[in-house]
């Protein structure tokens, strides 16, 4: 009930929290001080539920010394990077970079960056493997649109995008891979999947795993889910045996929130 297993793989759950465009480098500052001091009164135990937080870049500097300095448990990552090294790229921010400032996971693909900013697969597919090139573990995110849901595509149109962002990348790599299933319609909507939704996408994307590399690769890669993720929600779509994650937007602007979130554990007994 509390890692999910296949009964030969341990996968440890991720709890995410994307800040997106919220938080200047002072907040941030605060809320994740105010994080750790909640999750530390609650003594969460951070080796049973890894908690990341994805700051805007301009906090990670920051992120990183409170970090460092206060010894937190909680890991960092980027919300997205360029395919290049380094170069004439004006505003964007290398894989390079980020792994200097400590990251340990970078965003790919959120459905933000592929409608307002056009990404598309073939671009990604190289971010992935920049990721890779700075040693930073892609949370790669894939989802569908309303539209293809009310059509009955989502799983279709969802691997299909699962297929085209990791085409040629070889099992080694795909092995510490985490993809994160984010429905675009249920993204800032309060609409949420529910947990048989979440479950059986998680489940498709890993039989597609297993189709792509092999059973042992399909079955290591860590499957979030992402969209209006409450601490109310949390626990139900954990439930399901594919489901070893969350990706949390505007709850995890909230310490006391998202902490909860990340204590899903707790609700599992007390609910
Ligand atoms: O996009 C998301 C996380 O990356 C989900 O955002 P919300 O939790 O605000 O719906």
């Amino acid at each position: 009930m509390t890692t999910s297993t296949n009964g030969t793989f341990d996968r440890t759950p991720l709890i995410a929290g994307n800040w997106k465009m919220n938080m200047d480098h002072v907040q941030g500052i605060t809320l994740l001080q105010k994080l750790a001091w909640t999750l530390e009164d609650a003594k969460h135990d951070f080796t049973r539920v890894e908690v990341a937080v994805f700051p805007p870049f301009t906090d990670l500097r920051g992120v990183q010394t409170l970090v460092a300095g206060d010894d937190l448990p909680v890991v960092y990552g980027g919300q997205d990077l360029s395919p290049h090294d380094s170069g004439a790229y004006t505003g964007d921010i290398s894989g390079q970079f980020l792994a200097k400032l400590g990251c340990k996971y970078v965003l790919v693909g959120h459905s933000e960056r592929r409608t307002i900013h056009g990404e598309t697969d073939e671009l990604l597919r190289t971010k992935v493997e920049a990721a890779y090139r700075h040693s930073l573990v892609p949370v790669l995110c894939v989802g569908e649109g309303l539209e293809v849901r009310t059509a009955g595509r989502h799983v279709e149109h969802t691997l299909e995008q699962l297929r085209a962002d990791l085409e040629s990348l070889p099992a080694g790599q795909v092995a510490d891979l985490v993809v994160a299933y984010e429905p675009v319609w249920a993204i800032g909507t309060g609409e949420v999947a529910g947990p048989e939704d979440a479950q059986e996408m998680c489940a498709a994307i890993r039989a597609e795993l297993a189709t792509l590399y092999d059973a042992g690769t399909a079955a290591s890669v860590r499957l979030l889910y992402g969209g209006s993720v409450k601490a109310a929600n949390a626990a139900s779509i954990l439930a399901g045996r594919d489901v070893d994650g969350l990706l949390v937007g505007g709850a995890s602007l909230d310490p006391a929130e998202f902490a909860s979130i990340v204590r899903f554990e707790h609700h599992l007994v007390t609910d």
